[in-house]
């Protein structure tokens, strides 16, 4: 579980969080959406530590952030998975040991443990024929899936997401929102999504926060966002056409 408590950041005079409290249950893909601009990025990089907040509180699962010492910090770190834009996979490791890379970092694994670790992470994103290929030889579905098996591979209790479906077609982009929402239930993760991608949404946002300058305008659940009457939010979610053929298919109880 991940609390935050009346977040503030700031950079100069240039206020860009402005008081966001809300929480994010294990277990659940939580989700940030909102305009571009309105703060999803930076909101993001102060939830996994890269961003110190001017005020207010992060806490994992009752430890207090900003009261954690260096090496407290470090041990937290360990237990966050991030799956980056893009991927971010280092070109010139194979698959395998892309995935592999952040056991050497924070284990004291054989190789062989690590090995086996590996192989049954990059199974469990249906990848095992790719473990030599390096991730230029891979598809952009392919590469996002060897980033949540690096994301996964030591066990992680907090996983953050970053437009994991940038880039992808809608098939593969399902295929990939249903594969973290499989694990956030397998592994009772706390997942932390930032998303452009209104399909998500529908499919997998157990819970949604809506960002507006900076400002939490609405959380809630997919299925309460059809009956929101947040004018703002209800523009940005249903502004294509198809989306706003749902919301009526859904408000007609279709
Ligand atoms: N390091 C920084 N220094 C100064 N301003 C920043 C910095 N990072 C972000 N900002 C500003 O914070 C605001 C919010 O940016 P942010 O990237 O969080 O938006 P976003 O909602 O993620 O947008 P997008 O959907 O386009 O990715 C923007 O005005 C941006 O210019």
């Amino acid at each position: 579980m991940i609390k935050v408590e009346n977040l503030h950041k700031s950079f100069g005079e240039t206020k860009v969080l402005k008081g966001i409290s809300t929480t994010f249950e294990q277990g659940k893909t939580n989700l940030i959406i909102g305009q571009s601009g309105s703060g999803k990025t930076v909101f993001l990089k102060n939830l996994i530590g890269l961003f110190e907040p001017n005020e207010g509180n992060i806490f994992y699962d009752q430890q207090k952030y900003g009261d954690l010492s260096t090496s407290n910090r470090t041990e937290l770190r360990k237990k966050i998975g991030m799956v980056f834009q893009g991927g971010a996979l280092f070109d010139s490791m194979t698959v395998e040991e892309n995935v592999m890379f952040p056991l050497k970092m924070f284990t004291k694994k054989s190789n062989a443990e690590m090995l086996h670790r590996v192989h049954e992470v990059l199974e469990r994103v249906n990848l095992n024929e790719a473990n030599q290929k390096y991730p230029a030889e891979i598809s952009g579905g392919m590469q996002k899936r060897v980033s949540i098996a690096r994301a996964i591979v030591n066990y992680p209790k907090f996983l953050f997401c970053d437009e994991p479906n940038s880039g992808l077609d809608p098939r593969t982009a399902t295929v990939i929102d249903k594969l973290i929402q499989e694990i956030t239930k397998e592994n009772n993760i706390t997942t932390v999504i930032n998303t452009h991608d209104m399909n998500s949404v529908f499919e997998i946002g157990e819970k949604i926060i809506y960002l507006q300058d900076g400002i939490l305008a609405w959380e809630g659940t997919k299925d309460e966002i059809h009956h929101s009457n947040n004018k703002d939010l209800s523009d940005f979610v249903y502004s294509s056409n198809l989306f706003r053929k749902v919301r009526q298919a859904y408000q007609k109880g279709l």
